[in-house]
């Protein structure tokens, strides 16, 4: 049986920030899979303008077979904006269409119109501004499929680190740990390592709360009285796990060697060593959902859209993943 070619949607973004230069540099590359950019096909043609790339912009007919992108083509599935942008000038009137292009997409993954999603930068605080409560993508996501816990990993050459906490003050998260929690986001991580990653046996390497993980009670309670007996549970049901270690020395590439992924409590305990070793060419995925998504590692970098400075290499990345991801479902379904 001749195999299906892969199609994506790739959400554009905050209209204002970089995510449309990179979709529009998506026309370049050669793929063996069809990819498809939810935005205005106003703003595309604008932004193209400013940074001088040729492209055609073809509205996207869902009825029509699967195939490859053109090269110099760009397939769009159109979506308005509500006022027209200016780079780098953030306008609360435009949060509904990012939005708006997130719900479009996951309908589109879960009725089969697309096999993954991939997501350039939305900007949080506008759309707070705009009135509308939004903490991230994930948690967007997971609320749209009816998830009830997800997990967001960011992986990059030789390094996965997943949260257990995602966008929360620095002040809620001791409180947000909990053993239900950690249940919850192991028993996700160690599925989708296997599921989606192809590891046999994952072994994962936990981080503690605390500086020194605790050091015994001493500085901190939360590793002996939630994060070890949580382990010990997860233990006891086959899942390869150390920790709580403690966070500051967990990076060593001498434990690296021995783990599929590090978990860290809070997001920025773990991303800024993952952003440190890979920014600009790692990805930003969200294990439990049932569709597959995955993401740039960074923001909307405001100072440089339209300017043709903005690197598409996350966004690459991303969609290599999400065609990696795709196989391994179409391959485990075989
Ligand atoms: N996936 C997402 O939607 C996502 C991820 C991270 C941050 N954000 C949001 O983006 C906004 C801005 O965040 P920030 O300023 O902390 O981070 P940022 O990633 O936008 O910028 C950090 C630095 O990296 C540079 N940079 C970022 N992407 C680049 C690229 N592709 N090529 C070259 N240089 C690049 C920027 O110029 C800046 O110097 C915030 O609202 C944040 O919440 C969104
Ligand atoms: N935590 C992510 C990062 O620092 O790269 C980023 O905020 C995006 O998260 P969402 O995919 O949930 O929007």
């Amino acid at each position: 049986m001749t195999k299906k070619i892969p199609r994506l949607i790739i959400t554009s973004g905050e209209p204002a920030g970089i995510g449309p230069d990179l979709c529009l540099m998506q026309a370049a590359c050669q793929r063996e899979a069809q990819v498809v950019v939810l935005a205005d096909p106003h703003l595309l043609k604008d932004r193209a303008r400013q940074l001088g790339i040729e492209v055609r912009l073809k509205t996207f007919d869902p009825s029509l077979p699967h195939a490859a992108s053109q090269p110099n083509e760009l397939l769009v599935m159109p979506c308005k904006l509500e006022e027209r942008t200016v780079p780098g000038q953030l306008d609360s009137h435009n949060a509904g269409y990012v939005l708006k292009m997130l719900h479009q997409a996951v309908e589109g993954c879960q009725d089969g119109t697309f096999d993954a999603m991939v997501t350039a930068p939305v900007h949080k605080g506008i759309i707070n501004d705009a009135g509308i409560p939004f903490s991230g993508h994930t948690e967007l996501l997971a609320e749209l499929t009816e998830t009830p816990r997800v997990v967001m990993m960011l992986a990059t050459e030789g390094l996965r680190v997943a949260l257990v906490t995602t966008h929360l003050p620095l002040r809620d998260v001791p409180d947000a740990i909990t053993g239900e929690l950690l249940d919850e986001v192991i028993t996700i991580l160690h599925r989708d390592l296997i599921d989606k990653f192809n590891i046999a046996e994952p072994k994962i390497l936990v981080c503690g709360l605390n500086p020194h993980a605790g050091e015994d009670g001493h500085l901190g309670r939360e590793e002996l009285d939630i994060i070890n007996p949580a382990l010990d549970k997860l233990r006891a049901r086959g899942i390869h796990l150390a920790g709580p270690l403690p966070a500051d020395t967990i990076f060593n590439p001498a434990k690296l060697e021995q783990a599929d992924a590090i978990l860290a409590m809070y997001h920025d305990q773990g991303l800024p060593v993952l952003k440190y070793k890979g920014f600009g060419e790692a990805v930003n995925i969200t294990l439990g959902l049932p569709i597959i998504r995955t993401s740039v590692d960074h923001g909307t970098a405001l100072e440089l859209a339209g300017t043709g400075l903005a690197h598409s290499g996350s966004l690459n990345t991303a969609i290599n993943y999400a065609l990696n991801m795709i196989q391994s479902g179409q391959e485990s379904r075989d």
